[in-house]
């Protein structure tokens, strides 16, 4: 099961409640990308600029979305590229967290670790993003899922509802199985 959405949407923060409530494990591409290259991501976009880290982020797209029951929780710019797209469109269910732009702003406003947002206008990054992204968002997902006004715990649920119909089940923690 794979997240998308914007900068602040909560793919991180609902993947990774996802997850260990269905048992299964849990990858962030951001974080996965950082540990692959040793440096984090503001570090890569100013050595590599924005081209090398989406070459970097298509190859971790491209080995995360093989792995077996993972919930993985990708970029938001992940959707720019086809390849990725593709990738995770043919490969599992996708999941859109969508937020409006003040709720990205709001929680995103004190975090510098997302270089795209470190400009005097984050507000207007935020709103030419979307408006490049939605459609590529709802293009690759399956499933969409608000998330402004709900609290992640709240959202989990709802989203394991939504999940139910395609089939994706809990896995039993073995101290609970008979
Ligand atoms: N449903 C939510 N309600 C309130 N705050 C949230 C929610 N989802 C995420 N957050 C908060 O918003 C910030 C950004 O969340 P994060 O999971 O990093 O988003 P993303 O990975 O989509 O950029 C974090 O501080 C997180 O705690
Ligand atoms: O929207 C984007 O292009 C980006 C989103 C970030 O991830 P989150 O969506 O998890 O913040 C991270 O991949 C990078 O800063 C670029
Ligand atoms: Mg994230």
């Amino acid at each position: 099961m794979f997240l998308v959405g914007p900068m602040g949407a909560g793919k991180t923060t609902i993947g990774k409640l996802l997850a260990k409530q269905l048992g299964r494990p849990f990858v962030d591409s951001d974080w996965y990308i950082e540990s692959q290259t040793g440096a984090d991501i503001a570090w890569i976009f100013a050595k590599e600029g924005e081209a090398g880290f989406r070459e970097r982020e298509t190859r971790a797209i491209d080995e995360l979305t093989q792995q077996p029951q993972i919930i993985l929780a990708t970029g938001g710019g992940a959707v720019m590229c086809a390849e990725n797209r593709a990738f995770l469109k043919q490969r599992g269910i996708v999941v859109y967290l969508n937020a409006a732009v003040d709720v990205q702003l709001a929680r995103t406003a004190k975090d510098k670790s997302r270089p795209l947002l470190q400009q005097p206008n984050p507000r207007k990054i935020l709103q030419d993003l979307y408006s490049t992204r939605d459609p590529l968002y709802r293009q690759v997902a399956h499933i969409i899922m608000p998330t402004g006004h709900t609290y992640p715990r709240h959202m989990v649920n709802q989203l394991l509802q939504q999940l139910q119909s395609f089939g994706l089940s809990t896995v039993i923690a073995p101290e609970h199985k008979s």
